[in-house]
């Protein structure tokens, strides 16, 4: 009885040929029939049917790497996480043939977050956006296109513009990375750690058929007033507002002030938030 329990413990976990060097995330294994192409778009159904022990460990450890990097307790990301949730995950890997091993590289998790947002002459807006939560290329690779290459296919696939998607807590890097690729140097601080550049509310204009009406997809007017900042109780929508999924269903509809998946990070998210905004405002930039 005992043998037959042993067994079946071996069968269900499967030893991963990964082997994780100083320099890479790798798998000793062909992942194209897998994955497919070299940049992958993974929503929770395309993560189930995976199937993929060594895919999972390799994007666990992966996010591992990029909560080090963030100083967090905890990863933002986990394979178990990402199937029981909205979120989508764009995967960079390649086969390296001489080897014959596929190296994972970096990925970016985005979802869409009802946010109240101020710009800066403190005017307030509400809505429902794309937010980048979780960004990391691995240390070993960084500063060679791929951060670029995963962002770009994020626009791509999401439809939108660089200065449409709400930065959760960047670091300076993630900044710096804004500034020089995409020319988004104005970052606003929001009350919830969230990052938006002035671009975003270019769009607003003032009574042109959302007055009072009907908002955009995605944006709606609050049931109360709010008051933030310099005292303005109106609330406004974005033009350029972006709907979230269709085939999701606004899934969440309750204004959050933090990546709600990250179960039990929150409090240490928060810290975190604190110390590195008063890093980066009280620093020299970087760029
Ligand atoms: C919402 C969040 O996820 S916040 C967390 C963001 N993630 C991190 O800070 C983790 C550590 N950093 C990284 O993983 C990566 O550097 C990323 C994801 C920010 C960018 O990926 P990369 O592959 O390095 O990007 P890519 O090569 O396309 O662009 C590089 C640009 O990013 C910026 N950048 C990258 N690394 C650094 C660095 N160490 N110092 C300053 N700027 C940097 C620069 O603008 C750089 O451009 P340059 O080389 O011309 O100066």
């Amino acid at each position: 009885m005992g043998r037959r329990l042993l067994l079946s413990i071996l069968y269900v976990s499967p030893p991963c040929p990964s082997s994780h060097s100083f320099f890479s995330m790798e798998v000793e294994a062909d992942l194209r029939p897998i994955l497919g192409s070299s940049l992958v778009r993974l929503d929770s159904m395309r993560i189930k049917q995976i199937q993929n022990h060594c895919v999972y460990t390799s994007m666990d450890e992966l996010a591992s790497l990029s909560c080090q990097a963030a100083n967090l307790r905890s990863p933002l990301t986990s394979c178990d996480k990402l199937v029981n949730s909205d979120h989508v995950v764009y995967l960079k890997w390649r086969f390296d043939e001489e080897r014959g091993v596929s190296v994972f590289l970096g990925y970016a998790k985005v979802g869409h977050k009802n946010l109240f947002l101020h710009d800066m002459e403190q005017k307030t807006y509400e809505g429902s956006m794309l937010c980048l939560l979780d960004f990391y290329v691995h240390f070993a690779e960084q500063r060679q296109g791929h951060g670029k290459e995963i962002f770009d296919y994020i626009l791509q696939m999401e439809k939108i513009q660089p200065y449409q998607i709400a930065l959760d807590n960047p670091t300076v890097t993630l900044l710096a990375f804004m500034h020089s690729k995409y020319s988004l140097y104005r970052p606003i601080w929001q009350n919830t750690n969230f990052v938006v550049f002035p671009e975003m509310f270019c769009a607003l204009s003032d009574g042109s058929g959302h007055n009072g009406q009907k908002a955009p997809d995605g944006w709606w007017r609050p049931s109360t007033p709010r008051r933030f900042g310099g005292g303005s109780n109106e609330t406004r929508w974005l033009d350029g507002a972006i709907s979230g999924h269709p085939a999701k269903g606004h899934a969440m509809s309750c204004p959050v002030d933090a990546d709600q998946t990250t179960e039990g990070t929150l409090a240490n998210r928060a810290n975190q938030a604190r110390a590195r905004k008063a890093h980066i405002l009280s620093s020299k930039p970087l760029w």
